[in-house]
């Protein structure tokens, strides 16, 4: 399967978020924020699409599934199905009671991951259904998927429409969102997006201290230094005012690891919406909770569950 490295379609917006949002669309209605005056290609590294991962038949397929089965309730506007372990990530608790695994009529995605070079050894912990409803006028806030518990690749199927993520460089606190542990654990994929061998060896007993030297890991440091990141290349004085707008088309996967994963935020603003999208996350576990880790026994507990799938309609 084909992954396309994303370069083009990204733009560097001049000018503070709040004016990406709202400013130029009120000046500019039939304007799609995508289409900037002075668009300026910006590679992010460690982003990759794959465009067409599903078809519109299985989209159909997964799309029956998903509405028969009640949304709970979720923020600013957003509905959800949640599988996965409950988990506390301010006291750092995690509970498998509750999570059976999933619905088996989205198994095949799960499936298609092993075609995936980048999801090699990807074990899917947790799996959530998200509807963006234009109508509820939804969104989600700037923000970094926690560190303690959900590993380094973040991957969205994306369905019903075209839509876009946008990043936002972090610049807060290193213990927000359990980043300060990403040091801890080795990273998954290398730079150019290819899998690290060493690190998901089991059978190598020492990967964590070997893939914690310098050289190997700390994504922070080896992304703010000058040579990897792609920020300075700007010579940003105010982070802030930086904006990456990242297309998801419909049908399309995307993984976001490494530096776009640990050092920006992302959000789907309100006015990428345009009816209804509805696109399923799935999430890994951290080093810390495989093979070889600190909590392998309920990491594999939890593993154990996520390998059942169940019929939504023999269930209840
Ligand atoms: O809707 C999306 O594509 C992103 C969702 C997201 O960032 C999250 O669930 O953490
Ligand atoms: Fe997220």
């Amino acid at each position: 399967m084909a992954l396309l490295q994303l370069t083009e379609g990204m733009r560097l917006c001049p000018g503070p978020v709040k004016a990406a949002r709202g400013d130029e669309r009120q000046e500019n209605p039939g304007t799609r924020l995508m289409t900037w005056k002075m668009p300026i290609c910006l590679l992010v590294p460690n982003k990759v699409l794959s465009e067409n991962f599903i078809s519109p038949a299985e989209e159909n397929t997964l799309m029956e599934g998903i509405d028969e089965i009640p949304w709970d309730k979720s923020q600013s506007g957003r509905r959800k199905q949640n599988y996965g372990p409950k988990c506390n990530f301010k006291k750092k608790n995690m509970k498998a009671i509750g999570f059976t695994g999933f619905p088996v009529f989205s198994k095949f995605i799960q499936d298609k991951f092993t075609y995936v070079d980048i999801l090699k050894n990807y074990q899917t912990i947790e799996q959530c259904s998200l509807e963006y409803d234009a109508d509820r006028g939804a969104s989600i806030d700037p923000h970094i998927d926690d560190c303690w518990v959900w590993g380094e690749r973040i991957v969205t199927v994306n369905l019903l429409e075209d839509s876009v993520l946008t990043f936002t460089p972090y610049c807060g606190e290193i213990s927000r969102y359990n980043l300060s542990d990403v040091v801890l654990y080795p990273p998954v994929l290398d730079k150019n997006g290819h899998i690290i061998q060493e690190c998901t060896n089991a059978e190598n007993s020492h990967f964590i201290q070997e893939c914690t030297n310098a050289e190997n890991s700390h994504f922070i440091q080896e992304c703010t230094n000058a040579e990897n990141s792609h920020l300075n290349i700007y010579n940003l004085q105010d982070q802030e005012e930086i904006v990456v707008r990242v297309p998801m088309p419909r049908y399309s996967l995307l993984v976001m690891f490494g530096c776009a994963r640990y050092l920006w935020e992302h959000c789907v603003l309100r006015e990428d919406i345009t009816k209804r999208r509805v696109c399923l996350a799935y999430r890994e576990f951290t080093p810390v909770y495989l093979n070889g880790g600190q909590f392998e026994k309920i990491g594999q507990e939890i593993i154990d569950r996520a390998q059942q799938f169940w019929n939504h309609k023999t269930v209840s």
